[in-house]
């Protein structure tokens, strides 16, 4: 064995096994560590691993990946729950490891990657912009990191180009109806049985709309992102927020 040596953490998860699956199928990565909930980590150290991916829960996924940045081990997650207050404990966190390499990564399905950079190119053309994410029944958290990222990234892009807020005269909004509001963006969440993930992103100004789709049906749609980012994650040292920084967008 002579490859990356790689860990899953989380690997009893619908995430983690399709993760582990992946790694041990890909060239120049030995996959030497799958952990569950009842592991230690430092089963980590002791199998000297150099990447470790991390795909858990929102409540535990700050706390593995300080671990990972302690040791020296480069970290691509997938977890979701990474506010900016995590995101700034952990560059600070990084500042004590400065050669170490964590990527924060939304989502790993290549479309998706697409559909958020396609996004935030339209977003300056167009008066109005909303997000609609749908996901399987079983997801813990909403709205969904993949549309929080978006929403983000769309409200970013409009405020460079000097755009006010979106139109809207709601002046009533019984239950939440227009959804969450992320950066002035309306985001809209919809959890439904057979769906696994899916957002669109609808733009529309006087006499034309924009709809930019991504459908991810199988949980395989994030693996090549996955691998591609644990070959490539130790050529990145610091934080790295989103899979498009290691493409060549
Ligand atoms: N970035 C992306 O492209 C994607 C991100 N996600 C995100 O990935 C995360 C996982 O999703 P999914 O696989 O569907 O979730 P699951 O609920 O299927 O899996 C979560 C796993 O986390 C494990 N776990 C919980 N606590 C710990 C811990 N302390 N140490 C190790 N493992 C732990 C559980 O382990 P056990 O079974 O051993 O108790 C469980 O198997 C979610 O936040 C989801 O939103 C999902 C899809 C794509
Ligand atoms: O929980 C999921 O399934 C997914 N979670 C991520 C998110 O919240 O964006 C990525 C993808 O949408 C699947």
């Amino acid at each position: 064995m002579s490859g990356i040596r790689a860990a899953v953490i989380g690997a009893r998860g619908r995430m983690g096994q399709e993760a582990v699956a992946a790694l041990e199928e890909a060239e120049g990565i030995d996959l030497v560590a799958a952990l569950g909930s009842s592991d230690s980590l430092s089963a980590l150290t002791e199998a000297n691993v150099e990447v470790a991916v991390e795909l858990t829960v929102p409540a535990v996924t700050e706390q593995n990946v300080a671990f990972l940045v302690e040791h020296g081990i480069h970290a691509v997650v997938g977890t979701t729950g990474w506010n900016q207050d995590r995101l700034d404990r952990l560059e600070k966190t990084l500042a004590t490891s400065p050669a170490t390499g964590v990527l924060i990564a939304p989502n790993f399905s290549i479309g998706a990657v697409l559909a958020m950079h396609f996004a935030e190119l339209a977003a300056k053309y167009f008066d109005s912009a909303e997000v609609l994410e749908i996901h399987h029944p079983n997801k813990l958290d909403a709205p969904s990191g993949t549309a929080v990222h978006t929403a983000r990234r769309i409200a970013a892009a409009r405020a460079a180009a000097g755009m006010g807020p979106v139109p809207d005269a709601t002046e009533s909004d019984e239950g939440g109806s227009r959804g969450a509001v992320i950066d002035g963006i309306h985001v809209h969440a919809i959890r439904q049985r057979g769906r696994v993930a899916h957002e669109e992103i609808q733009f529309g100004s006087e006499g034309e709309a924009l709809t930019i789709r991504t459908d991810s049906f199988h949980r395989g749609a994030f693996m090549p992102g996955i691998v591609h980012a644990v070959r490539h994650i130790a050529e990145h040292p610091g934080l790295t927020h989103g899979l498009e920084h290691l493409l060549d967008l």
